[in-house]
């Protein structure tokens, strides 16, 4: 707000009564003022002595060392230091005199308006209402196109303003809205605690009706006191800008695949997370069968990271910079499984494309081939495999020309492929010869310490590629986490976060997020079942009777060892088995 002291002249000199016309004279020249401010002995403004009295007293012959005492004007009007413009503008209006002297709070004065000043301060003023016109217009235009939802209050917590995109979308008459408390509109934005703390807070998501939300909670300042908040509501950007990255993201996809043409690895040992000794050595394992041209099977169970390793390996390789080329025994059918290997010539069969085509032993060339489910081949084409790994030459299907390769394979399977050789499935001399370096790879339940790191590392996956802020988990989700067997791996652990981030809450994993039937299986879905009235057992005896049962479970019935684990001695843990009547012993 613009005062009278940002435009008045300032004094910082004045005529006291007993002074003379001559020094009256002195001053008006030095400042160019026709009035000058006269003041008693304590500095106060007592009143004013005018260049027409001056002039008067010349005419009159007075003397120039006549003192001005009795000459002062004293009926004179003041204005006060903290008088704003509008109100000066008020007491211009009502004033015959042409100068104001401006006091301070002693009364002592400390500068002059003028005409001249005045009518400079209403032309600042004027330029700075069209200035501000201007700003109108443009945060106008900025807030009424602005892609999230912006409310302001008061420093009563009144709604002073409400975006159109938020009226749209909370469907609000614009009118009933205008003045009235924030919380009675928007509880939930409880935009009315920056009041309290001062300070910008950016809140955690929330849903309102089925709408997830972010609230930044902004207080406006004037000078240094709270004169309102401002809430900006991000709402559409959340879904949006994710289906926008995901597209993005498949364009790229898109643009790689058509400038490398090949596929190439895309792991290497060290995003392969684990801190396992066993793993460690599988590593070091890995590392070194690398460097040559060995055939490599890795064994493990289903989502262990068979792929990733395999992946791992040719990036350790000097071959590198050649193509890595996967072939899923398991999902092609029978019939072009061998033409998928080998490719075919020109109108090898009705419907071939007319030119031919590579197949992914040719592809392979001068790289790798990752052979997963090695053990869904057929006999036939396990013998056609055997031949080409022998001879490392083969026949395009309908081709006469001999295709010789420099292909290094690498197999998987979560079978067990020596079953297989004994139930006739699976050639004995294949398996041998595919089985030269074996990397066999604990599942995850025999590697428990993995789990939180891998935990950790796809909650930041995850929130960058979900655009979610999830920071952690409660502790009981970590005991559930660390309870559970995981038959399928570290791609089920994958998945169960993916669900998890969903659900959760506050940006934290509870665990009401994890799925229902990994619970079920630990025991754990009795925390989350709803009270009811048949069932007499409280929260903890319910806990108790699960910390029995994992006990026992993980002392594989050991009475003894299970009351080791439990910390309570024998003769409790019998009373408890009575009272707990329908826990089995493993
Ligand atoms: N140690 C690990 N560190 C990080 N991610 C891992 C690890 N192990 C597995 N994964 C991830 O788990 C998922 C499953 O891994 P992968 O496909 O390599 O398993 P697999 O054993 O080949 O499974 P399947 O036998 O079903 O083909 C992938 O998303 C992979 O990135």
């Amino acid at each position: 707000m613009i005062n009278v002291k940002d435009f008045m002249t300032p004094i910082q000199e004045y005529l006291q009564p007993n002074q003379t016309l001559h020094d009256a004279i002195f001053l008006m020249n030095k400042y160019r003022l026709n009035t000058l401010p006269v003041v008693d002995a304590s500095e106060k403004l007592i009143g004013v002595f005018t260049r027409s009295v001056l002039y008067q007293q010349l005419l009159s012959n007075e003397k120039m060392q006549t003192s001005i005492g009795k000459f002062i004007r004293k009926d004179i009007g003041t204005i006060s230091e903290d008088t704003s413009v509008e109100e000066l503008e008020e007491q211009i209006a009502v004033s015959e005199v042409g100068t104001g002297f401006v006091v301070d709070k002693t009364g002592k004065p400390i500068g002059v308006i003028d005409k001249a000043d005045a009518i400079k301060s209403f032309l600042q003023k004027t330029q700075l209402l069209t200035e501000q016109l201007k700003w109108k217009s443009l945060l106008q235009t900025v807030i009424d196109n602005s892609y999230d939802g912006l409310v302001m209050v008061n420093e009563k917590g009144n709604i002073t303003f409400v975006s159109p995109s938020l009226i749209e979308l909370f469907d609000l008459n614009p009118h009933e809205i205008e003045d009235v408390p924030i919380d009675s509109i928007f509880p939930h934005f409880e935009l009315t605690t920056v009041f309290k703390t001062g300070i910008a807070e950016i809140s955690d998501f929330m849903e309102i009706k089925g709408i997830n939300y972010i609230v930044h909670r902004i207080p406006v300042y004037q000078e240094d006191q709270i004169i309102g908040a401002i809430g900006k509501i991000v709402y559409r950007q959340l879904q949006e800008v994710r289906e926008r990255f995901r597209s993005y993201e498949k364009l790229e996809k898109q643009n790689d695949v058509a400038t490398k043409k090949a596929e190439t690895s895309r792991f290497t040992f060290d995003e392969i997370l684990s801190h396992n000794s066993q793993m460690e050595k599988l590593f070091r394992s890995g590392m070194k069968a690398a460097k040559g041209k060995t055939t490599i099977m890795i064994r493990g169970e289903s989502g262990t990271g068979k792929e990733l390793f395999a992946h791992a390996i040719h990036s350790a390789s000097n071959r590198k910079n050649g193509p890595f080329i996967t072939v899923n025994c398991a999902a092609i059918p029978e019939h072009l499984l061998e033409s998928e290997f080998f490719g075919y010539d020109e109108g090898a069969f009705t419907g071939a494309k007319q030119k031919g085509k590579a197949g992914k032993f040719e592809m392979a060339d001068g790289g790798t081939l990752f052979l997963d489910e090695v053990g869904d081949m057929s006999l036939q084409l396990q013998a056609k495999l055997l031949r080409v790994l022998q001879e490392r030459e083969f026949y395009r299907v309908g081709g006469t020309n001999r295709i010789s390769v420099d292909v290094r394979i690498i197999t998987a399977t979560h079978q067990k492929l020596e079953e297989m050789v004994e139930g006739g499935k699976f050639r004995e001399d294949l398996f041998y010869r595919l089985n030269v370096i074996s990397i066999e790879i604990p599942p995850l339940r025999k590697r428990k310490e993995d789990i939180l790191q891998l935990s950790h590392a796809f909650i930041s996956e995850l929130n960058k590629q979900n655009g979610t802020s999830i920071i952690g988990w409660d502790p009981v989700v970590e005991q559930a986490l660390m309870e559970y067997d995981w038959p399928g791996n570290v791609r089920e652990l994958r998945n169960v976060f993916e669900r998890a981030m969903v659900f959760a809450e506050n940006g934290m994993i509870t665990l009401e997020d994890l799925p229902d039937y990994l619970l079920k299986k630990i025991g754990m879905s009795i925390f989350l079942e709803e009270e009811n009235e048949n069932c007499d057992k409280t929260l903890l005896e319910k806990a108790e009777e699960m910390a029995i049962k994992v006990a026992l479970k993980k002392s594989d019935g050991n009475k003894s060892k299970a009351c080791k684990l439990l910390g309570i001695s024998r003769s409790v843990l019998y009373d408890k088995l009575k009272k707990y009547d329908d826990i089995k012993i493993p």
